[in-house]
């Protein structure tokens, strides 16, 4: 390589590593795989050490790649948060141990953790009380994200216990668990918003949201990993970690003294399998020197602790060709395009769809006709395309095209602005939109008509029985008897029958019968009004009682209801601006489906607050907002929406909004807690 070459490469590479740094720390979004950044970053730091002159101070190699948000104040720290040397290698990591032998003239140990996939965070204690959350950011400064922290259950607000030092720091990695960010899924995918792509970029996604009470709604948790000080009288890293356990920090019990390279790769061996098991996503582990002093004596880079390095496992993946595209139409019409590929063995299951996501991703990627695809499964289920073998590309292939029209129903696609994915707009007559809102009605989180699976479904569609969930409700013995329909398995080609024999027919009556009984704040659900998942719908119902109430209020009058925004409201208004949504709820209403909340009978317990009023907001410790409320009712008092002037008291919980908080406090509204609260009804907690 000449040196111009060089120079033009190391710019490019520069270019390119500073562009996916802002992708993935400033909107949490990975464009390519960790692995592929790596192998992009090794390249440059290979290229800078063979031409030293064309290195930049302020090269991604030199520095932390993360960057701070205009949107929090930022902070600098005490003590740099730096990144870690990785490696993929087995091999790297037995140097970099003859590296410290070599420089350490005595017997030291090493303690081997997980290499948690989150966000770091930093976390500074005063007399024992939590004082600051602040984000990694550059490594010199980060974002201080205090209120979002304080969410988070396992980060102790105050710590008890001895020797408590007047102030410390520790660090951990802040992480949304596997389950949590499943649920956010499925309540996404019921909303009919795009998924997130992974915890990691859901976690640190979530610490940036500015209303706290969302975060507190994401269930975030967090391991500690790191205690800093001054003059702290702890001398190994183990013993810092089973002291920071003792005041009540959530350490990970996975980590482990190792006195030997042997035990540090048997450790490495052990969690390649294991760590699936755990109820976070790790991508390594990371080995430390044990003992500060010895930490101290190696010392760091400008970017990393030469006592630290991290070994990550690489992802699981294959290459397969890609047979085809199709273009799935859901519910809400949006087109997702899948990669149909030659099956393939990739850890244990045979692979043979990748989702390609939007249009953007197939021209990022620019796949061609038959071209072999690098497909990866990391903790997701679903695997993903990660690459082209541009090696196997067939010579003159077309690249892949996006459909301009609907493969369903050929009307022409459209694109909401700001959104990826393209649309198709034909929501009345596209049928698979109008089986996505059947299916959607039907399923066991909504009216759950568990006997109407997605066979049957197509079955009654195809034959034009039903065209909208209202129709179910028309459906005779007759009508359905004898129906016949044959399906084919397009990945085995098994054939089954679907047909409808006397038991099918009644036990499909019953459960379409039996949905009438479901109440209104499930119904509300399975109307499929945009960004109304199930939570939303139980609000809905619980504030306004009813349909109409709720068909009747305006935007503003929505947005009064507990956790409403304007997205949510000005869905709900245009959903009910459609006279043939009108029309289906009034079929629905006609066949006997609840359209009104069922009257809970409250058992009035004393007038303790009588003529006294109260607002409600926040989280709170013991009691859910609804028992609370039922709790004013029954013992005679009133609960308002709005904080006002003539309001008594506004009961605060957890991380409730400031703009409320401050308007009570303008007006001399009383404050009180739930505490408070209780006391004031002759209640305790306990
Ligand atoms: N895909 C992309 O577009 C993209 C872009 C930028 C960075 N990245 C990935 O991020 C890496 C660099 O990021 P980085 O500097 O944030 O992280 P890192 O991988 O260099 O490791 C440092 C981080 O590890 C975390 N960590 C987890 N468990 C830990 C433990 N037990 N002890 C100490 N630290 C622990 C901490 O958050 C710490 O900040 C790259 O190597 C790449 O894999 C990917
Ligand atoms: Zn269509």
């Amino acid at each position: 390589m000449t040196e111009s070459q060089a120079q033009s490469r190391i710019n490019e590479l520069t270019e390119k590593i500073n562009y996916y740094n802002y992708r993935y720390y400033q909107d949490s979004i990975s464009e390519i795989s960790d692995y592929d950044f790596d192998v992009l970053l090794e390249e440059l730091t290979g290229l800078e050490k063979q031409f030293p002159q064309f290195l930049q101070p302020d090269s991604p190699t030199q520095r932390v790649g993360g960057t701070i948000t205009k949107n929090f104040a930022s902070v600098k720290h005490k003590y740099p948060m730096l990144s870690l040397g990785n490696s993929y290698s087995e091999e790297e990591i037995k140097d970099f141990d003859t590296r410290i032998r070599k420089l350490i003239d005595h017997e030291f140990e090493y303690v081997c953790e997980l290499k948690f996939d989150g966000v770091a965070l930093s976390l500074t204690y005063k007399n024992g009380v939590l004082e600051r959350a602040v984000t990694r950011g550059d490594g010199v400064q980060g974002d201080d994200i205090t209120a979002n922290a304080r969410t988070i259950r396992s980060i102790p607000l105050k710590i008890y216990g001895d020797n408590i030092p007047a102030e410390f720091e520790v660090r951990g990695e802040v992480f949304m668990p596997w389950k949590v960010f499943e649920q956010l899924n499925q309540m996404r995918e019921d909303i009919g918003e795009a998924l997130m792509a992974n915890p990691r970029n859901a976690a640190s996604g979530t610490l940036k949201l500015q209303d706290s009470t969302e975060v507190a709604k994401r269930q975030l948790d967090c391991y500690i990993y790191y205690l800093l000080g001054e003059n702290l009288p702890y001398q190994t890293h183990s013993q810092s970690m089973e002291q920071l356990t003792k005041w009540g920090f959530q350490v990970s019990p996975t980590y482990r003294v190792c006195k030997t390279i042997e035990e540090v790769m048997d450790y490495i061996h052990y969690w390649d399998t294991e760590r699936f098991n755990l109820p976070l996503g790790t991508d390594g582990i990371v080995l430390k020197v044990n003992a500060f002093e010895t930490q101290q004596e190696l010392g760091f880079t400008a970017k990393s602790p030469r006592w630290a390095i991290a070994y990550k496992y690489k992802a699981l993946g294959a290459a397969t060709p890609l047979e085809s595209v199709s273009y799935q139409v859901g519910r809400t019409g949006a087109v997702t395009p899948v990669a149909n590929l030659k099956a393939v063995l990739l850890a244990g299951t045979t692979v043979r769809r990748a989702s390609l996501h939007n249009a953007n991703e197939i021209a990022r990627l620019d796949i061609h006709e038959g071209d072999t695809l690098f497909i990866e499964k990391g903790g997701e289920i679903i695997p993903k395309v990660t690459g082209v073998d541009l090696t196997k590309r067939n010579e003159g292939s077309a690249p892949v095209q996006f459909p301009t029209t609907c493969p369903a129903c050929n009307t022409a696609l459209v694109r909401i602005p700001g959104e990826a994915a393209y649309y198709c707009p034909n929501e009345l007559e596209c049928p698979p939109q109008i089986r996505g809102r059947i299916e959607h009605f039907i399923q066991r989180k909504a009216m759950n008509m568990d006997s109407l699976g997605e066979g049957k479904i197509e079955l009654l569609y195809d034959k034009g029985l039903v065209h909208s969930p209202a129709d179910l409700y028309k459906l005779n013995y007759n009508q359905l008897f004898g129906l016949e329909k044959v399906i084919t398995n397009p990945d085995t080609g098994e054939v089954r029958r679907v047909s409808f024999k006397q038991k099918t027919v009644e036990n499909m009556l019953t459960s379409i019968e039996k949905s009438k009984t479901v109440p209104f704040d499930r119904v509300l659900f399975a109307l499929g009004i945009r960004y109304v998942g199930a939570t939303v719908a139980a609000k809905l119902a619980a504030y306004f009682g009813n349909i109409d109430a709720i068909y009747q209020a305006t935007v503003e009058q929505l947005m009064q209801a507990p956790e409403i925004g304007g997205k949510i409201a000005e869905s709900i208004a245009r959903f009910f601006s459609e006279p043939r949504n009108v029309e289906y709820i009034q079929q629905l209403k006609e066949a006997g489906v609840q359209m009104q909340m069922e009257m809970r009978e409250l058992v009035m317990e004393s007038n303790a607050l009588e003529g006294k009023s109260f607002v409600i907001s926040g989280v709170f410790v013991h009691f859910d907002r609804d028992v609370l409320k039922d709790k004013i009712i029954a013992n005679g008092g009133k609960v308002l929406s709005g904080v006002s002037g003539k309001l008594d008291f506004l009961l605060a919980g957890e991380n409730m909004g400031p703009s409320k908080l401050e308007k009570a406090e303008k007006l001399g509204v009383k404050i009180i807690s739930e505490q408070d609260f209780l006391t004031m009804i002759g209640e305790t907690a306990e």
